[in-house]
């Protein structure tokens, strides 16, 4: 056995999102989200499943905070539900949802945790939607005088800021694929949403600048899978680069770092950016202080002319997680590694990275081994990432608790705390006892 000893003062942390957990959409004068519309449409989520109750984590925030405190966490990730602020998603302010954002940060600092706090996790106000969304070029305008709200109204104590979650799942899967809200099936549109997705990253980093936000950083959150060619053929080589071009970190830190898309997207997809969006770009460059990575899964590709973009993902035969995800810890060093050597960040977070698998209790207990060994497994990865030159502050396992997997539903649990739906009782699982000692020491055997 090999103890795997972290930096001193690395940021262990978990993470989860106001949808999904929170409940309660809305109470004290919320205003609709396109995920409160998409998940109360039929046939859109499994089982009909909605974020109506979730975790309750509207009315048990504090009892979450004390689970938080019982495991040692020294950070916790979660986001603003923008609609709980901004009912209509602009103008009149809806004080009773700041408040509740205020006394959650309040908590979280009393148990000595750290807040990270992502300004959008996918909940868009459903009014905004009603305008176009994130197809239309104002909600860069509209995003930003939201953030730049919270900036003036939380800044004094959360110094640590995420403008977006995963914008990639959020243009494809949302306006491409239809699996996710607001459900349409346009690529023109997805594009579209990247670019501005990409603006109101920008214009709200120049925000936050302005509100010179005392020893706060900014940074955004990316989701990755690792995609390895087929075969050494070059067409398989050239086929899983343009799949990591596209739907990894280089799509979006390529404009914010370089100024410009990634080169494989400009010769095979500009023609479903917007029209002039070059005219963007010198606005989109804006240096961050973070990059936030997501890691689950990896993948290998192959050359097929009748996908999108050339290629087609074939599996490796690996054990896979209750998502059909193969577990390919290989892929998070591949991910954090190639991120540094091609973007060289001030600092690195693993904003996600965690399994879904078949949990089950007995005797008030759940017993998932197998998350266990897919974090070991994975923080190995992330270490020897460190050793090898990246600069990788903290890691927030997905998720904190079981909670709404958006189109699935409540059927797949990632917590390593236990949510039973029914009764709302918490457990932690034996990975969360796991992570715990693993805070604790700083360090895990292997
Ligand atoms: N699926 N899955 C789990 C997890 C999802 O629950 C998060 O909300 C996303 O940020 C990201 O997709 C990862």
């Amino acid at each position: 056995m090999s103890e795997k000893v972290f930096p001193k003062d690395f940021m262990w942390g978990a993470a989860t999102a106001s949808y999904q957990i929170e409940g309660s959409p809305l109470a004290d004068g919320a205003g609709p989200s396109i995920w409160h519309r998409f998940s109360h449409t039929p046939g859109n989520t499994y089982n009909g499943d909605t974020g109506d109750l979730a975790d309750d984590h509207y009315n048990r925030y504090k009892e979450d905070i004390a689970l938080m405190k019982e495991l040692g966490l020294k950070a916790y990730r979660f986001s603003i539900s923008w609609s709980r602020i901004f009912p209509n998603g602009k103008g009149k302010i809806n004080e009773k949802g700041v408040d509740f954002y205020n006394r959650l940060v309040d908590e979280l600092l009393k148990a000595n945790i750290t807040p990270f706090v992502t300004l959008y996790h996918w909940d868009l106000p459903a009014a905004l939607q009603d305008l176009g969304g994130w197809t239309n070029r104002d909600i860069a305008y509209w995003y930003t005088d939201y953030a730049d709200y919270m900036f003036q109204r939380l800044g004094d104590r959360v110094k640590n800021w995420i403008t977006l979650n995963e914008p990639w799942v959020m243009a494809f899967v949302g306006h491409f694929m239809g699996e996710h809200a607001p459900g349409m099936k346009d690529l023109y549109a997805a594009f579209s949403v990247v670019n501005n997705q990409l603006r109101a990253h920008s214009k709200t980093v120049k925000a936050f600048r302005e509100e010179n936000v005392k020893e706060g950083k900014i940074g955004i959150t990316l989701s990755n899978t690792s995609h390895d060619p087929a075969t050494d053929s070059q067409e398989d080589i050239d086929a899983a680069r343009l799949a990591h071009e596209w739907t990894n970190y280089p799509l979006f830190l390529n404009p914010i770092y370089n100024g410009e898309y990634p080169s494989g997207i400009k010769e095979h997809a500009s023609v479903f950016l917007p029209h002039n969006y070059e005219n963007d770009l010198e606005e989109i460059k804006e240096k961050i202080d973070f990059v936030g990575i997501n890691y689950y899964s990896g993948d290998l590709v192959k050359l097929d002319t009748k996908s999108f973009l050339g290629g087609k993902t074939v599996e490796r035969g690996l054990p896979k997680t209750e998502m059909g995800w193969e577990i390919y810890p290989e892929g998070f060093y591949k991910i954090l590694k190639g991120v540094q050597e091609e973007y060289n960040p001030k600092e690195v977070y693993v904003t996600e990275n965690g399994a879904a698998f078949d949990d089950s209790v007995v005797n008030q207990e759940v017993h998932d081994e197998n998350r266990i060994d897919y974090l070991k497994q994975h923080l190995e990865q992330a270490l020897r990432a460190i050793q090898n030159g990246v600069t990788l502050k903290g890691y927030f396992v997905w998720s904190l608790l079981d909670n709404f997997e958006w189109a699935l539903g409540y059927s797949k649990r990632f917590g390593i705390v236990y949510v039973d739906y029914k009764t709302q009782k918490r457990i932690i699982k034996d990975s969360g006892k796991w992570y715990s000692q693993v805070i604790k020491n700083n360090s895990f055997n292997f």
